[in-house]
């Protein structure tokens, strides 16, 4: 009976993806594209300036220029969803389109005809799960954190307005991820849907959240890194194998010049608890300070800040091994979500 019902549902997964296939390729399909053809550029730039790892370096930084308030906000939740995201993909790993669609080509499943073959380019070959899309679940809720801080001070047709918008563009990141074919449909809906859960949760609880001490704080985020080791032995344990979606990516990635270390699952999961770290050590954010300076003070600081944080980037190392690698990127996700949250607003 259990048997049965594995069976069944198995298949019915399996048929589900299947059909989600038609939807990748749609969207790169000679009619659509003529359609989106001209969003070539758009949907590039969504994928490529407006990730997670973009938004921390850039974006969230540039936001601190308009109010360190809303600064503060997009490190705590943004920080969070990203992580929460990395462990569900190393938890528990979900194929992306161009690997089962190749897998159902080299097994003659299928034939690359009539359908558009899925292309495939650098930006296509990620090495982490698919589930849930992480680019639609940060930009969830980097867009929805910024509406409801602009609009607590507007009236109701102007927060409708900005509410459009904002969800205009989290559709615009899911046909960026679908025209790539780096996601299923279903991980892009999933991805923004647990976006807006956490956001609901993070408000619910925010006056626990941030009036926890910095002890408390940083003991949560070791222990977080503690299950994330506890993961990987338990994987090892079990004969899973913790690096499956690296070794799907190379097997159905055209040419392994196209993958990165810093994208790795283990990497991501390491810049993700930095980023805590960093929250943890600012900790209680109850007491952070978030007046704005003057804008020329708070322009010059924030540069000073990020040409600083873009050397260290520059000269990660990469050739020391392993541990050297993640050890830094560690600490320097921790530093800069520190300078950004606690030592910015000290420069008045
Ligand atoms: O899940 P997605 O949207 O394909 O993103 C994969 C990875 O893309 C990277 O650009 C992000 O920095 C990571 O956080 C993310 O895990």
């Amino acid at each position: 009976m259990d048997g049965n019902l594995k069976d069944l549902a198995l298949e019915t997964y399996s048929r589900v993806v299947t059909a989600e296939l038609r939807i990748n390729e749609l969207v790169q399909e000679r009619s659509v594209a003529m359609i989106l053809s001209f969003g070539d550029p758009l949907w590039r730039f969504f994928t490529v300036y407006l990730e997670p790892r973009f938004l921390f370096n850039l974006v969230i930084p540039m936001c601190g220029i308009y109010s360190q308030a809303l600064l503060t906000r997009l490190v705590f939740a943004v920080g969070l969803a990203s992580t929460l995201n990395s462990f569900a993909k190393w938890i528990l790993p979900e194929q992306r389109p161009l690997w089962l669609l190749r897998e159902m080509y080299a097994s003659s499943v299928r034939s690359p005809s009539p359908g558009v073959a899925l292309e495939s380019h650098p930006l296509s070959c990620e090495t982490t799960a698919g589930m849930p899309c992480a680019h639609s679940m940060c930009f969830t809720v980097f867009t929805l954190t910024i509406w409801m801080f602009l609009s607590a001070h507007a009236h109701s047709g102007q927060r409708w307005l900005a509410g459009t918008v904002a969800y205009g563009l989290i559709f615009c990141m899911w046909l960026s991820r679908l025209y790539l074919a780096t996601e299923f449909l279903h991980q892009c809906v999933l991805g923004t849907f647990i976006g807006i859960q956490a956001i609901g949760a993070l408000q619910q609880n925010a006056d626990y959240l941030w009036s926890r001490r910095r002890r408390w704080a940083v003991t949560g985020v070791l222990l977080l890194g503690g299950l994330a080791a506890a993961v990987y032995f338990a994987k090892l344990n079990l004969d899973v194998d913790p690096h499956w979606s690296v070794r799907e990516a190379f097997k159905w990635c055209p040419d392994p010049s196209y993958m990165r270390h810093e994208a790795s699952p283990i990497f991501y999961l390491v810049r993700d608890l930095g980023i805590l770290m960093g929250i943890a050590l600012a900790s209680p954010l109850s007491n952070l300070d978030t007046k704005n300076a003057s804008i020329c003070r708070r322009c010059a600081s924030l540069l000073v800040l990020e040409l600083f944080n873009f050397g260290m980037r520059w000269a990660t190392p990469k050739q020391n091994g392993r541990f050297a690698f993640l050890a830094y990127e560690l600490l320097r996700n921790a530093l800069h979500s520190l300078l950004l949250l606690k030592y910015i607003p000290k420069l008045k």
